[in-house]
C-alpha cells in the first residue's frame, strides 16, 4: 500500500537537519492498517508540549458506566471539537466540547498532522493523561457510530514510553453490532497475526485505518515500572451533514 505520508518537504537546508520521519506500516489484513512513526515530533517539541498540556488543559477523571457498573475512568481525560459536530457519547459519559481557540498550541500540532497524513481532516480530539503506570485504557475499539465506517485515527504520544497492545476481535463479533450499514460478510481466516504491539515513544505517531476499529480492539495495560506521566492525542473525523467534509 502506498505511504500516507506527504513527502516532507526540507524548509531546512541545513544537509544534517532531520528530513523525513522513518514510518512503519503494518497490513492486520482484511482492509485494515496500522502506520506508525516513532520519531514524529522532535523530543524538545515533544517535551515543550508535553509541558503545556499538562499544565494547561482542564483534565477531569470522570465516573464511566461499563458492565452495569459505575467506576472512576482510570486515566485524565479532555475533549476538543469544532463546532456543531454530533457529540461523542462514551462508557456512558458524554465529554464537555473545548473549543480549539482555547488552545492554541493543540491547532499547531493538528496543522502538523494533518501536513503528515495526507487527505486527513480531523475535527476532534481526545487527550488522555495517564499519571503513572497505574493509569491504563482498557480493551477498546473506537467505532462509535459518529466516526463512520472506516474511521483514521491519529494518535500522538508524549512521555513516558507505554505498550498499545491491539487484538483482533473474534470474527463473529467483527460486524453486525452497529447497525444496518455492515452487512455480515464471511471472511476466510486471514494468514496475518492476531495481536501487535507498540511501544509508543515519546514524540511518536500512530495511525489507524481502514476496518481497525470494526475488526481490532486495542489497549494501553497498566506498567509497574511506569513511574512518570504520558499524554495521549487521538485526533478523529467526526461524520458532517456536508458529505465533502467526510471524504
Ligand atoms: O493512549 C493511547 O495510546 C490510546 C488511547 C485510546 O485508545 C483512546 O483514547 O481511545
Ligand atoms: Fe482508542
Amino acid at each position: 500500500m502506498a505511504s500516507i505520508f506527504r513527502a516532507f518537504s526540507n524548509p531546512n537546508p541545513n544537509p544534517n537537519a532531520e528530513t523525513k520521519p522513518k514510518e512503519k506500516t503494518i497490513d492486520l489484513g482484511n482492509g485494515s492498517e496500522v502506520i506508525y512513526v516513532p520519531r514524529f515530533v522532535p523530543s524538545d517539541q515533544a517535551w515543550g508540549w508535553f509541558e503545556y498540556l499538562d499544565k494547561e488543559i482542564p483534565w477531569t477523571r470522570p465516573l464511566i458506566h461499563v458492565f452495569g457498573r459505575t467506576c472512576l475512568q482510570p486515566r485524565d481525560t479532555c475533549y476538543v471539537a469544532s463546532e456543531g459536530l454530533s457529540e461523542l457519547k462514551y462508557s456512558g459519559y458524554q465529554p464537555q466540547a473545548y473549543s480549539w481557540d482555547d488552545y492554541p498550541v493543540l491547532k499547531d500540532i493538528l496543522a502538523m498532522v494533518h501536513e503528515a497524513v495526507s487527505g486527513s481532516k480531523f475535527n476532534s480530539l481526545l487527550l488522555n493523561r495517564y499519571k503513572n503506570g497505574a493509569d491504563y485504557v482498557a480493551w477498546h475499539s473506537d467505532d462509535e457510530k459518529l466516526y463512520g465506517l472506516t474511521p483514521e485515527i491519529a494518535s500522538l504520544s508524549f512521555g513516558c514510553e507505554r505498550e498499545f497492545q491491539l487484538r483482533r476481535k473474534p470474527i463473529k463479533t467483527q460486524q453486525g453490532n452497529k447497525g444496518p450499514e455492515q452487512p455480515a460478510v464471511k471472511r476466510p481466516k486471514s494468514s496475518h497475526q492476531d495481536q501487535h504491539s507498540f511501544s509508543l515513544k515519546h514524540g511518536s505517531l500512530l495511525v489507524m485505518k481502514g476496518y481497525t476499529q470494526r475488526d481490532w480492539v486495542h489497549s494501553v495495560p497498566k506498567r509497574a515500572k511506569a513511574s512518570t506521566g504520558r499524554i495521549n492525542l487521538t485526533f478523529r473525523h467526526v461524520m458532517t451533514e456536508n458529505p465533502q467534509d467526510n471524504e
